[in-house]
């Protein structure tokens, strides 16, 4: 466990080391103290910034079709610690065994400031590029690690506070990381448990990949333990251990060089355990553990009730649509099929992504590729060059044998322009003109190329608002915007409660005979859900992990955070008994204001309780208290 050090014994820590040459001693902890040696033994200086330059969003892509088993492995968990993520005001990554970046989501303020410190997709944080940090360091050492503040050893890092934790398959192999990296004034008390509980049941469904056709023992010193996730697991073939998870071996006092080579016999002193019961055995030096075998049929996955919750918590969620969305989807598909181009409208996370795709699978362009931009995240100095596609050599560092661009990569299918909002005006007009047109040509010149897609863009931004104060070329408004679709925000959706119960039962809450107790469905509906869909989702997850296969869901059961404050959840459950539902507005106004007060009035604090940002709280505050007065 790592000690927690002050401020000002790690700046100590910095003058000795950095100016005087000294050793840390007992100022940081060992783990920090040997990085920072291995760190100036590859002659890294702490003045030194990483040197990363733009990244297309092709490469990025392209890394994540790379990793795709990975990404779509640890989905579950992202979005599970998305939702702590957006309410702390931090991001969750998940890197390559290198250290590459694939993927980070979460407080839409927290990412920017990463993205100026290099924390972002593409960039590779390896101890040996970037010096000592959570993620450099965690894959080095193979276990979880935390890096807070100045511990890090680039100075531009200092703003940083990242816990992360490698994920090994059965064989100790590392496949990936999990990191959840925030700001270093705030201090992120149970951040490294949460990454390391995350990546428990990632490493869980990695192990279970192996088991097939083989023999099993799950081993702990105290039998209630096992079946949770802290239960050690070997996995043996003909006596010989081919598989584990760290827990056992921590148990047993042995690493992972041991597996793939050593037998039962070696490990343990009592025979091999028969039948289905607990039984104790004697591991080395004679120490008790409570063990349970299990010989596991060959291509048959294992069906404990806890194996199968586990499993249905992480199962994706196929989209769930309610009678007028089905409606909407049907007619704007019968528009793509015309040709003519839709603009989707709505919050973050409320799942324009998801209808994209939906409208595509539902067109006659459905077969044909679906290609999505994200006009946000492009650098603007790549921006024309991933769109449209260059000639070799059109300018410095373009890739030798030119590119196609992603307008050229849709053609046939459906080109997605998420955040078209964003996208910078210079690059306005080229769009309009190949939308006019309908022909490409790539950057160097070259003859220009016809293409043929469907459009659909998307935006959280109000366009039309943006087109009236000239920020937005009303001329590619009106040809994007043909047809609009608004998806409401999840907190004006009057039947939030039925799309919750679908959303439980699609994720396996009632095959685990786990149901949602009617007064936790109707306190989950009238939450505001500032992340939509996407943190709705990540709840729901998180409750379904950690709930009782057998038992309802109450109230209490949920987390601190989504749980009502005591004298709320009275007057919540009175206003039910009475059959006066409260409205939306005047629940949301009181959470803000409980938030207001939780924090002594300190409104950054407030909104990141919230999981919203400063200004959609200043915001809220302004419109819905003169709303809520005038109704008193
Ligand atoms: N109708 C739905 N049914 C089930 N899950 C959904 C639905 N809509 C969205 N989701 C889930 O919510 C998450 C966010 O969805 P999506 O990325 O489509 O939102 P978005 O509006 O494009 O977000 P952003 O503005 O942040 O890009 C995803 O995990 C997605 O699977």
């Amino acid at each position: 466990m790592r000690r927690s050090l002050s401020t000002d014994s790690i700046r100590s820590a910095r003058r000795r080391f950095f100016e005087a040459g000294l050793p840390p001693r007992g100022l940081v902890s060992d783990t920090i103290a040997q990085s920072w040696n291995r760190c100036r033994a590859l002659g890294l200086t702490s003045d030194a910034r990483l040197d990363t330059g733009p990244q297309e969003q092709a490469a990025v892509r392209a890394l994540r079709e790379r990793y795709e088993e990975l990404c779509r492995l640890c989905r579950p968990e992202m979005e599970a610690l998305y939702t702590d993520a957006q309410a702390t005001g931090s991001v969750v990554i998940l890197t390559a065994p290198d250290g590459l970046i694939l993927d980070a989501m979460g407080s839409a303020d927290f990412l920017d400031k990463a993205a100026r410190v290099a924390l972002r997709p593409g960039v590779t944080w390896s101890e040996n590029q970037t010096g000592t940090n959570a993620i450099g360091t965690a894959l080095h050492e193979k276990r979880p690690v935390e890096v807070r503040g100045a511990e890090h050893y680039f100075g531009a890092h200092r703003v940083l506070s990242c816990s992360a934790s490698p994920i090994l398959d059965g064989r100790g192999h590392t496949v990936g990381l999990l990191d959840l990296s925030g700001e270093a004034s705030v201090h992120h008390v149970h951040a490294l448990g949460m990454v390391r509980f995350a990546v428990d049941q990632i490493e869980r469904r990695l192990l279970e990949r192996e088991l097939a056709g083989r023999e099993v023992i799950r081993l702990h010193a105290d039998a209630a333990l096992l079946g949770t996730h802290r239960e050690g697991v070997l996995v043996f073939e003909d006596h010989h251990l081919v598989a584990a998870n760290r827990y056992a071996l921590d148990m047993l006092g042995v690493d992972w060089s041991e597996v793939g080579r050593c037998r039962y016999n070696s490990l343990f002193e009592s025979a091999q355990p028969r039948g289905h019961g607990v039984q104790e055995l004697r591991g080395p030096g004679g120490t008790a553990f409570q063990a349970q075998r299990d010989v596991i049929p060959a291509r048959l996955p294992r069906t404990t009730r806890r194996a199968t919750s586990q499993r249905a918590a992480n199962r994706a969620v196929a989209p769930v649509f309610d009678a007028a969305m089905q409606e909407a989807l049907q007619r704007h598909a019968r528009l793509i099929d015309a040709d003519i181009p839709v603009l989707l409208q709505g919050e973050t996370g409320s799942g324009k992504e998801v209808t994209a795709r939906e409208l595509h699978r539902r067109s006659l362009r459905a077969d044909a590729p679906f290609v999505a931009v994200n006009c946000a995240a492009l650098p603007e100095n790549l921006i024309e060059s991933e769109l449209f596609g260059y000639r070799p050599g059109a300018f410095t560092g373009a890739r030798r044998e030119g590119a196609t661009g992603l307008l050229r990569d849709a053609d046939g299918g459906v080109l997605f322009l998420d955040e078209i909002g964003d996208m910078p005006a210079a690059l306005q007009t080229r769009l309009l003109r190949v939308l006019q047109e309908r022909e490409v040509t790539p950057l160097g010149g070259g003859r220009a190329t016809p293409v043929d897609f469907a459009v659909i863009a998307a935006s959280h931004r109000d366009i039309a608002a943006d087109v009236e104060s000239g920020r937005f070329r009303a001329d590619l408004y009106y040809r994007i915007a043909q047809t609009t679709l608004h998806l409401p925000p999840l907190r004006a959706q009057a039947d939030l409660a039925e799309r919750i119960a679908q959303l439980w039962h699609n994720l396996g809450g009632d095959e685990q005979d786990m149901p949602l107790a009617p007064e936790t469905l109707q306190h989950l509906a009238q939450l505001p859900w500032p992340g939509n869909m996407r943190q709705l989702l990540g709840a729901l997850r998180t409750l379904l992990a950690l709930g009782t296969p057998g038992r309802a869901v109450g109230v209490d059961d949920l987390p601190a955070e989504l749980r009502p404050a005591p004298d709320a959840m009275q007057s919540a459950r009175l206003r039910l008994v009475d059959g006066d539902v409260p409205a939306m507005e005047q629940l949301q106004l009181e959470a803000m204001r409980a938030a207001l007060d939780a924090c002594d009035g300190n409104v950054s604090a407030a909104a990141r309780k919230l999981g919203i940002s400063r200004s959609t709280l200043y915001r809220k505050l302004g419109v819905d208290a003169a709303r809520a007065s005038d109704t008193h």
